[in-house]
């Protein structure tokens, strides 16, 4: 298990060691249009989980929302703060 802080210093790395293999490394070099369009799905999949699904099925799509915003985030060069300070 891990924070959303925690992912992001994990992707963060991969982004700059760009390791073999790197799912993250595949999706930052397909692009931002790439990027956008599996948020786009996975949010469907966060709002289909959450009306028909288990609430546990619901928190795993969630969880993969978080990933990929996390990804774009990297791919616009933003951190962490950038984003907080608008909470
Ligand atoms: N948390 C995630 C994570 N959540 C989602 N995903 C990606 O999002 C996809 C989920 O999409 P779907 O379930 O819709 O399945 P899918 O449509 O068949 O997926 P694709 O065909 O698009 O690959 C997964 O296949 C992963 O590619 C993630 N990929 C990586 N992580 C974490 O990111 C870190 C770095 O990962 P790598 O860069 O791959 O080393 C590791 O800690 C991983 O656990």
């Amino acid at each position: 298990m891990k924070t959303f802080d925690e992912l992001f210093t994990e992707l963060s790395r991969k982004a700059a060691e760009r390791p073999e293999g790197s799912g993250t490394v595949a999706q930052l070099d397909a692009g931002v249009h790439a990027i956008g369009k599996k948020i786009v799905e996975e949010a469907a999949e966060v709002w289909m989980a959450a009306e028909y699904e288990s609430t546990n099925a619901a928190a795993e799509e969630i969880s993969q929302l978080l990933y990929h915003l996390q990804v774009l985030m990297l791919a616009k060069g933003l951190t962490l703060d950038d984003v907080y300070r608008h909470l």
